[in-house]
């Protein structure tokens, strides 16, 4: 489903990312995991298409994310960002956001709206608010529901619950576990916390030093991790629980 190949990214000249391959099939719940700075955003911004890479190129269902149209685009890969309440025009109301995804496809996305917030339990009453109107939780499960909304064969999280109080984090998590077992697509979750990537994912790639330093099931990496870094990071994870 996404395809890595040999991808490079620099910014004024600093690399960020250098030679990363790696491929994730249909259907597999992938976590990318990386100290701030790492280039876990930037990855993600790649995939999504959202950034060009330096060098090598990125595939999405055997298409290169440079080769598609935005409209076609928008229903291979949609992107969760960090701060909930930037993904929503301040002026506008949710629910005209949410319809808004029916407009640019030509199509009445109302019952679908519907559907969506009955099955993942979320307020209609939050359709008639203004983004200030509503929390930092509320933002990001509308924001995940929005990307729902075009059936993405991908959904890209990065650092979905960073932003969040520790209590709304959980319940974010809960939401995304629900969404995960109800919706079929390919999930990436970017954070740097991967005691979190690996109660909702299958798979982790590491990143370190510009590069992947370690990749496999989690089962893999938590209990044969190869490089010091990701034993550390584990460490400190078995250490708090
Ligand atoms: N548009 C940009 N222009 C210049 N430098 C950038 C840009 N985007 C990212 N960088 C730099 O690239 C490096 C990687 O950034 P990135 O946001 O991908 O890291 P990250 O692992 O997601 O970090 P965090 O967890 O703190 O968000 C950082 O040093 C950052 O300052």
């Amino acid at each position: 489903m996404i395809k890595v190949d040999n991808v490079s990214m620099r910014f004024k000249k600093r690399e960020v990312l250098e030679d990363i391959n790696f491929t994730v099939e249909s259907g597999t719940k992938v976590g990318i995991v990386g100290d701030s700075g790492s280039g876990k955003s930037t990855l993600a911004r790649l995939i999504t298409g959202l950034a060009i890479p330096r060098k090598g190129q990125i595939y999405l269902n055997g298409v290169k994310t440079t080769e598609y149209r935005r409209k076609e685009k928008s229903k291979v890969v949609q992107m969760v960002f960090q701060h909930p309440q930037s993904s929503f025009d301040e002026k506008r109301k949710i629910g005209y956001q949410l319809e808004e995804v029916g407009r640019i496809h030509h199509r009445d996305y109302s019952k679908e709206i519907k559907r969506l917030l009955n099955v993942f339990l979320v307020d209609a009453k939050l359709m008639d608010r203004y983004p200030y109107q509503i929390s930092g939780g509320e933002a990001q499960r509308l924001s995940i529901i929005r990307c729902l909304l075009l059936k993405p064969k991908v959904l890209i999280m990065d650092e979905p619950t960073s932003m969040l109080d520790v209590s709304v984090q959980a319940e974010i998590i809960d939401f995304l576990l629900r969404v995960q077992e109800k919706e079929k697509m390919t999930f990436v979750f970017v954070s740097h916390d991967i005691e979190l990537v690996s109660h909702v994912c299958d798979k982790i790639i590491i990143i370190d030093n510009k590069q992947i330093i370690e990749e496999g099931t989690i089962k893999e990496v938590i209990e044969q991790p190869k490089s010091t870094y990701t034993k550390n990071l584990i460490e400190s994870f078995e250490y708090f629980y």
